[in-house]
Formats: structure tokens, sequence, C-alpha cells
């Protein structure tokens, strides 16, 4: 299996309580590379942007507000599989529903400040890779 790139997004409920690195524990425990890492803060722009998809849902205002709270850290995370990989090791969207063990069961406060995302597909990876990152950034 060929290598693959997924975007993560470490969200301000971890960063604020200083999470970042027991996060990337998970991460490279799991056996994948962390190949680019910036903390930003998002403008509002750039979070609207990003969740666009979600515009019409109820709580797409206060996904946004949340995103922009506090800052954040963008990463390409690479390794064999690593979309679906990581959506493993980030758990359910809900944490009440996370698998033991998940980054999500053992972080997040509740469905919306819920620490972590991943891409869901390829197509989607590589548009949110190219909306954080040149290609130099990223160093595999
Ligand atoms: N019912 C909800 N109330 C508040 N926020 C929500 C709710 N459902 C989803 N969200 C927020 O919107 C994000 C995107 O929702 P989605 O259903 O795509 O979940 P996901 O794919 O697990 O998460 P992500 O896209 O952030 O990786 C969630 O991660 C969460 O922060």
């Amino acid at each position: 299996m060929a290598l693959e790139r997924t975007f993560s997004i470490i969200k301000p409920d971890a960063t604020e309580r200083n999470l970042t690195g027991a996060v990337n524990a998970v991460i490279e425990a799991a056996g994948l590379r962390i190949v680019a890492q910036k903390r930003i803060r998002m403008t509002r722009q750039q979070a609207e942007t990003f969740y666009a998809v979600h515009k019409e849902r109820p709580f797409f205002g206060e996904l946004v507000d949340f995103m922009i709270s506090a800052p954040v850290v963008v990463q390409v995370l690479e390794g064999e599989n690593a979309i679906a990989k990581y959506r493993e090791v980030m758990g359910a969207t809900n944490p009440a529903n996370a698998a033991e063990g998940t980054i999500r069961k053992q972080f997040a406060k509740s469905v919306g400040e819920n620490s972590v995302h991943g891409s869901d597909a390829a197509e989607t990876a590589a548009v949110e890779i190219a909306q954080f990152f040149s290609g130099n950034e990223i160093v595999g």
C-alpha cells in the first residue's frame, strides 16, 4: 500500500488545555508521521471556508466561533492508509460514542469541542492540505 497523506487539526479545546503533545503522542504511536505542522489562529473566513460543507447545519455558527476562539495546530500526517487510520485513531465525532484509547475518548469535551479534525477522503485531504500548506512546508 502506498503512503497516503491526511490533514489534521488539533482544535481550540485541546490547544487551550495544552494537549498538543498528548495528541501528537497518540498520532505517532499509531504509526502516523507528522510531516508538517504549524500553530495558527484561524480567521473567520478560513474557518467558514474550511467547514463550508456544513453551512446549512444548525451548529455552523457555533462551530466557526469555536474554531476561531483560540489557536489551532494544523498538520499533515503521512502513513499507510493514513486517512482511514487517523479517523480510527480520532474516534467517533461524539466522544460519548468513541472507542477506548481514541483521541476523542481521552480528550474531547463534547460533540462540538471534540479536540481533532481529520480528512474523510483523499479528495478532501488534498483540498484541506492545500488550504493551509504550501508544498515546500511538507517534509516527508
Ligand atoms: N451536533 C453538533 N453540535 C455541535 N457541533 C457539531 C455537531 N456535529 C458536528 N459538530 C462539529 O462539526 C464538526 C464536523 O462534523 P462532522 O459530522 O463532519 O464530524 P467529523 O467528520 O467527525 O469531524 P471533523 O470533520 O471535524 O473531522 C465536528 O467535528 C464537530 O466539531
